[in-house]
This record gives structure tokens, sequence and C-alpha cells, in this order.
């Protein structure tokens, strides 16, 4: 028995050190047999909304491409590079295996849907901005068991909510591949052709400027694509990486050693990850022209994984229906957010009592200044529907002054000994009066008074124990209840008989 619960307690500290621990985490789940996708919007909300994170400028780093080549691996050095970039030797010692994202060999795919590290990596830039760095891995396309529609729909989903795409390609670009259109960095790996386009960028670019060309005797939809592709994004860059060697592709026992990893690839991997995630190169995800925060992208990633439920591929226009209506909400977010700082700053949990008056005026202040902040917010949609969101903003901030103030009653001592103040002294006039009246002889009236002060003294007792355990709710609310009635009964009568006529109302 004893046994069993020390079993019991390791498997407990293992699960909790599990939850500590940075892995991956996945955010959209595939299913299967239904070809449908959904969104873990528990996990993203506490990945994103990290008091710490909330803020800052979010730099989303993905990579897609086809199945089996390599995506995940080439994400495993940049986790590496994100957790030693301080040393010149981040690439990792000769001898360790490399983990992270999980890979493997074989033929059949490993990673589905959206995966994403737990960790979210605070970086300052050269100009002592901070930004926070969320590295993405996004199942392959075009595996045996996954349609078009599928393939498509994460790949639009990983584009759309990243800042650098890395479309990993195997050996060459082909026309299919310009169709997808959406890439900041095409990445080819097992180039085999370094004497006509050298390994890296340098060669990478002028291959990629090679294959962009417009040519006069090209198909118009050929040259459609080409012209549209700038269009598409603000930069198109290429890397030339080469084959990482035979016991990488071949070997079933490789666990991704440096040692077994050819000196050519190495020597690329040790410029292509600073080019996307060094400090200066980080590029930070912007939406209509805007940098959005962690926050923000919650947002975008609710607003885009709604549409793309639907059964048809969306349509440009309801994209952008979804960007407008994702970037409203996450402004009405950061308005409320600005508010409810101040105002638990003001009155939150550790603060003292504030006079209700001083509470309204500060409320009335704090809403206007939210408003103001929720309208300088660049947004998209048009005046109409941006009023629609205010008009939002303004409900959600009546409802969370309401509580505010609830939160604020709570703190008044004399509030909250209001039920036992008004029952101790029913009993005390009770007592006076009984007194009297036994004393004078009038017997009935003594045991009626003797017999409220009774019943005052159970409702208190009951009253202290419903409140010391919690218990019973539901009676102490109404003993509450009674208590305030009488009270102000009784303060309105005081009033009236010492307060002169016209001073009532
Ligand atoms: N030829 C070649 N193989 C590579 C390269 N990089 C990694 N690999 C190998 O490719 C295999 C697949 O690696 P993964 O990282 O799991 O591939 P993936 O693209 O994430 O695969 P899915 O998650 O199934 O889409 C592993 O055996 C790696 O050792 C590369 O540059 N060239
Ligand atoms: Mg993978």
């Amino acid at each position: 028995m004893r046994r069993e619960e020390d079993e019991d307690d390791l498997l407990e500290e293992e699960e909790d050190e599990e939850v500590s621990m940075a892995r991956p985490v996945q955010i959209v789940v595939a299913d299967e047999d239904e070809h449908s996708f959904s969104l873990q919007e528990e996990v993203l909300e506490r990945l994103l909304l990290r008091e710490e994170l909330q803020d800052l400028h979010v730099v989303v780093v993905s990579v897609a491409g086809a199945f089996r080549k390599g995506k995940s691996f080439l994400l495993d050095f940049m986790l590496r590079y994100m957790y030693q970039q301080s040393t010149i030797s981040w690439i990792g010692s000769e001898n360790e295996p490399l983990t992270g994202f999980k890979w493997r060999g074989g033929c059949e795919r490993e990673t589905t849907g959206i995966l994403a590290w737990s960790e979210v990596f605070v970086v300052e830039k050269p100009d002592g901005c901070k930004v926070a760095v969320l590295l993405i891995d996004t199942q392959g396309a075009f595996d045996s068991q996954s349609t078009i529609k599928d393939c498509a729909t994460l790949f639009a989903l990983s584009t759309m909510t990243s800042s650098v795409q890395v479309y990993n390609l195997s050996q060459n670009v082909q026309e299919d591949d310009l169709q997808h259109l959406q890439t900041l960095m095409f990445l080819i790996r097992d180039w085999s052709y370094p004497y006509e386009h050298p390994y890296g960028l340098e060669g990478g670019q002028s291959f990629l400027e090679k294959r962009l060309q417009v040519k006069q005797n090209q198909h118009e939809e050929l040259q459609n694509v080409r012209k549209h592709i700038h269009s598409c994004f603000s930069n198109i860059r290429c890397f030339l990486l080469p084959h990482p060697g035979l016991k990488v592709a071949t070997n079933p026992q490789f666990d991704g050693r440096l040692r077994d990893i050819d000196e050519d690839f190495k020597k690329e991997l040790v410029t292509l990850i600073p080019t996307l995630l060094s400090p200066e190169n980080l590029v930070e995800k912007e939406i209509g022209g805007v940098k959005i925060t962690c926050r923000d992208l919650l947002h975008y990633f609710k607003a885009y994984m709604k549409i793309y439920q639907g059964e048809e591929l969306p349509h440009p226009k309801s994209m952008l229906q979804a960007t407008a209506e994702a970037n409203n909400l996450a402004a009405v977010a950061g308005a409320k957010d600005v508010y409810n700082k101040t105002m638990e700053q003001i009155c939150g949990g550790d603060k003292p009592y504030i006079s209700p008056s001083e509470l309204e005026r500060r409320h009335v202040e704090l809403r206007q200044a939210s408003v103001r902040h929720f309208r300088s917010v660049k947004k998209m949609g048009g005046e109409d529907f941006c009023r629609r969101y205010q008009e939002q903003l303004e409900a959600e901030l009546d409802e969370a002054y309401a509580n505010f103030c609830k939160h604020n009653d709570g703190k008044n001592i004399f509030y909250a000994a209001r039920t036992p103040a008004t029952l101790f002294a029913l009993m005390f006039v009770m007592y006076v009066v009984s007194l009297v009246t036994g004393f004078v002889g009038i017997s009935s009236v003594a045991t009626l008074c003797n017999l409220v002060m009774g019943v005052a003294l159970t409702a208190l007792c009951i009253w202290a124990y419903v409140k010391y355990s919690g218990e019973f709710r539901e009676v102490g609310g109404v003993i509450d209840q009674v208590a305030e009635t009488l009270w102000e009964q009784s303060v309105e009568s005081v009033k009236q008989l010492y307060l002169p006529g016209d001073f009532i109302d």
C-alpha cells in the first residue's frame, strides 16, 4: 500500500515537472477522419497571455512545406540557437542528441496539425525593444492521408499568423511551389548544384531571381504568378542548404548528433539560423501595417481558424473580413486591459476600501481613456464596423465596473458588519423593552420581546456559522436581506424623526 502511494506521488511529481518543462504543444489539432481542424484555445491562451508576454510585439517563425523533409529537425536547431544564442558554439556538442520538436526518420509522417514551442522567448532587439519569439511547426503537406484542402488550410493558417514563413523544399523549386505563394524564405534542402549557385543566401537569391524572372514566351498564368508573388510579400528570400549526409538521411539509429552530420551542412546551418533569428534580423508580425502583440495574435488565430472551419476554402474577401474582426477584437482586448490594470491599482484585491463616489469618478475617467485608446488604434473594417466593437467595449467596461464596485463594497467593514450590528441592536432593544414591560407587569409583551430576542440570537448564530464555514449560503443571504431591510427601515425612521421635513428630499 505504502509503495503504491509512493509511486503515485512520484508520478504526480513527474507530471508537475513535465508541465513546467518546455516542450512542443499542439495548438491546432487535426481530425483525420473528418478532415477538420480545431484550435486549442486554452493552450494558446496559456502560451500568449502570460503577464510578461501579452503586451510584447510578437515574432512568429513557422516552418512549413512537404512532409518528411526535415522541418522539425531544422526547428530543433532553431531552438538550440534560441537557448544558446549568446555563445558562438550554440549549435551544440558533437555527441548531443537533437531534441525538441519530435522528428524521426522513415517514410510515415510525424507532425500533425500545428505545434508551438511552449516557451515563448523574450529577445531584446538592438534598438532596445523587447519582442516575444514564437516557433511553430506545421504538418507536412502532400502526405497520403490529407486532402489538398487540408494542406492548403494548414499552410494558409500558418502563413497568415506568422511573420516569417520558412517554406521548406527539396532540391529545387518547381512550378507548383510558386503557386503556393505565401512565403518569405524558400529553404531548399539537399541543394546539389553548388557549382551553379553556391550554398547559402547569396546563391539562393541569385537562383530565386532566375526562377522568378518573367519571360516573354512563358505561359500567361506562369507570368502572373511571378508578378503577383512580389505584391504578396515584402521580402522574398531563398537559402540553399546542402545535403546533411547519408547518415542523416538513411541511418535509422541516427539521433541528431552533430558528429554524424556533414560539415558543409553544419557550416551553412550556422549562417542560416541567425539569418532568421538573431536579434537584429527578427521580423515582428504586422497586420495592416501595425505590429501586433501576443494578445492580438490570439485573436487573429481565433478569427482565421473560424473561417477555415467552413466547407469551402475561404474567399479572400472573407479573409479580409476575419482580419478586420480580429483586428477590432484585439483592439477591444487592449483597451479593456488598460482599464482593468489601472482599476486594479485603484481598488484591486489588496487595496483598501475607496469611497463609492471616488470610485465612480475614476471609472468615468478611465472608461473615457479606454475608449480613446480603442479609437486611436489603427483598425480595419470602416467606421460602422468599429462602432459595433466600441459598443461591445463599453458594455464590457460597465460590467467590469459593476464587479469592481461589489468587490469594493465587500471591503467596507461597516458594510460587512451591518447584519450582526442590526441583529445585536434588535436584541438589545428587545431586552430593554422586555425588562421594562416585565417590571410594569405587561407580561405578554415581555414574553413576545423575549421570543424576538431568541429568534434574533439564533439568526445571529446561524449567520456567523455561514460566514465562517461558507456552507448554507442561501440561508445567510436571507438573513442578510432581512437585516438590511430592517436597517434601512430604522435609518429611514430615525431620519424622519430627527431631520426637518425639507431635508428628507
Ligand atoms: N535529405 C535530407 N534529410 C534530412 C534533412 N534534414 C533532416 N533530414 C532527415 O529527414 C527525416 C525527417 O525529419 P523530420 O524533421 O521528422 O521531417 P518533417 O518534415 O518534420 O516530417 P513530417 O513531420 O512528417 O512532415 C529525418 O530522418 C531527418 O534526419 C535534410 O536537409 N536533407
Ligand atoms: Mg515534423
